[in-house]
């Protein structure tokens, strides 16, 4: 979506609420001492920083989930201002109700800007993770993070230092009442934090409450986005969304194919995907987690076909409306990668006809015709095409033109990987828009040797066992 639709919708919602600035103000303010924002496509540029500020337990790290589960298929990491809390010393600890955690100066605000800085320019660190309970860092081991195409920065003063501010993007202000905020924080620290309820609220009106209207409530002005009820504002947390991937040139891809079907990301999905793009992954764990990932992708892109309705007798005597699988089905890899999903397509449809393509591949522009086989009857039935990675769509085009030579109907082409990358996304949408794409990640694109990014290496040496670099595990006796 452009940033003026974006504006319109942000005006015609009353649930978010803009402080007197649009969208592409956004970019104009923080030009000149803040850096440009972003597309992640460019592997030299900066991540995008978001700013995410409010009174404590107003709702801030559940509205930064909320935006990272929506951002899935970006590297995002976040970082909380609360990991760069100063350790107390021996006499603050013994008095630690007199200590005020809620002003500007509890923070190591230097320590937060070498970090920031970091990141920015893509190198990997050490995150700090804060013990509340013990009210000191270090006791827990810190989180490494590497590469982010977009930074979270969250915590109750993020806006209070200039220099912090201009980092950033986009600067969110989530607003919630006192009351709210006051019994979440009752809760959270009694339950959580093993605080006693007294305690609790003698800080909060010896220094969280004044703190908040001293120093935080007028951080408010330097917000782009004014967020009501936090986490439960899908608007404009789905606005934040659309203008962050607008932000990095990755428009939603699924609305501009719609033909093309990601699978529903979860952790045990990045969990798998973490292992098999991992290079220092062993061969049989990538095959054990490639495999996984498969079957899932090959389920889900059965579930494409079409289907008659069917109904039967249970044993109760009973009668279930359900549905017949299609059953004119066949399997297309492209050797010698598609060769890989052969196994969990056959483990679903039991005794399905599988042909071969080789296509040679050469510098990733002339692509030939190398070998087919494919069954005679091809033009009846419905194909699922097997190769893991879509890259250029090179291939994927000479494939599918091959298939609709011999008289398969271009919508009756179900295309099956495990990652493709928008280029080859587009390529083969653009030539054949009937046919489906199932997917279980979007990369972020090529480089320039045409290989996917971030990626996972040649798929099929990694797979098949053929790239030099692995150890052979033999059985042992
Ligand atoms: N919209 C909401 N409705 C109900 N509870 C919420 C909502 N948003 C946050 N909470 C809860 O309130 C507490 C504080 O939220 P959190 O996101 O941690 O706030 P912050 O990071 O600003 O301190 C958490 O226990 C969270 O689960
Ligand atoms: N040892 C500490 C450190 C911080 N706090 C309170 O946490 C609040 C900030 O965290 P949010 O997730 O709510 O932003 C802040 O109000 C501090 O008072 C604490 O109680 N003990
Ligand atoms: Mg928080």
């Amino acid at each position: 979506m452009g940033t003026n639709s974006a504006v319109d919708l942000m005006e015609f919602s009353s649930e978010v609420h803009f402080s007197g600035v649009y969208m592409n103000d956004i970019e104009q303010r923080n030009a000149g001492t803040e850096q440009p924002t972003t597309s992640a496509t460019d592997m030299n540029k900066q991540p995008f920083v978001i700013g995410v500020a409010g009174g404590a337990a107003s709702g801030k790290t559940s509205v930064c989930d909320m935006i990272i589960q929506q951002l899935h298929d970006q590297r995002v990491v976040l970082v909380n201002q609360d990991s760069f809390y100063h350790n107390l010393t021996e006499e603050e600890l013994i008095r630690v109700q007199d200590y005020n955690f809620d002003h500007p100066e509890a923070f190591d605000t230097e320590h937060l800007l070498r970090v920031m800085d970091k990141l920015k320019c893509g190198q990997a660190v050490d995150i700090p993770k804060y013990d509340f309970k013990g009210c000191k860092s270090g006791v827990f081991p810190a989180r490494r993070v590497n590469l982010a195409d977009v930074i979270i920065l969250e915590g109750i003063l993020v806006f209070h230092d200039p220099r912090v501010r201009a980092l950033m993007n986009m600067k969110i202000f989530v607003d919630t009442d006192a009351d709210i905020r006051l019994a979440r924080r009752i809760k959270r620290d009694t339950a959580d934090n093993a605080r006693d309820i007294g305690a609790v609220l003698d800080q909060y009106s010896k220094f969280v409450k004044p703190a908040f209207d001293d120093f935080i409530l007028p951080t408010k002005k330097y917000a782009d986005i004014i967020i009501p009820r936090g986490r439960d504002n899908h608007v404009a947390i789905d606005l934040i969304v659309q203008h962050i991937r607008t932000k990095l040139g990755q428009h939603d891809l699924c609305k501009i194919h719609p033909n093309l079907y990601v699978i529903q990301s979860t952790f045990q999905i990045r969990g798998m995907h973490t292992l098999i793009r991992d290079s220092q992954t062993t061969k049989h764990d990538f095959i054990f987690y490639s495999d996984r990932l498969i079957r899932l992708v090959v389920e889900h892109g059965l579930g494409h076909l079409p289907f008659t309705e069917k109904q039967v007798f249970t044993p109760t005597g009973s009668v279930y409306s359900g549905v017949d699988f299609c059953k004119r089905l066949c399997g297309v890899s492209i050797i010698r990668s598609g060769e890989s999903m052969e196994n969990a397509l056959r483990a679903c449809c039991k005794g399905i006809k599988i042909g071969k393509i080789l296509i040679h591949r050469e510098g990733d522009n002339g692509q030939q015709l190398i070998y087919e086989k494919l069954p005679k009857d091809i033009s009846d039935r419905h194909v699922l095409l097997l190769d893991p990675i879509l890259g250029t769509g090179n291939s994927a085009v000479q494939a599918i033109s091959l298939l609709l030579k011999k008289g398969v109907p271009e919508s009756n082409i179900i295309f099956l990987n495990l990652i493709s990358a928008p280029q080859g996304v587009h390529e083969v949408c653009k030539s054949f828009p009937r046919i489906k794409i199932v997917t279980s990640d979007i990369d972020i694109g090529l480089n320039e040797d045409f290989r996917v990014i971030p990626g996972m290496g040649e798929f099929g040496d990694r797979y098949f066992g053929t790239d030099d670099d692995q150890q052979e595990v033999l059985p042992s006796q």
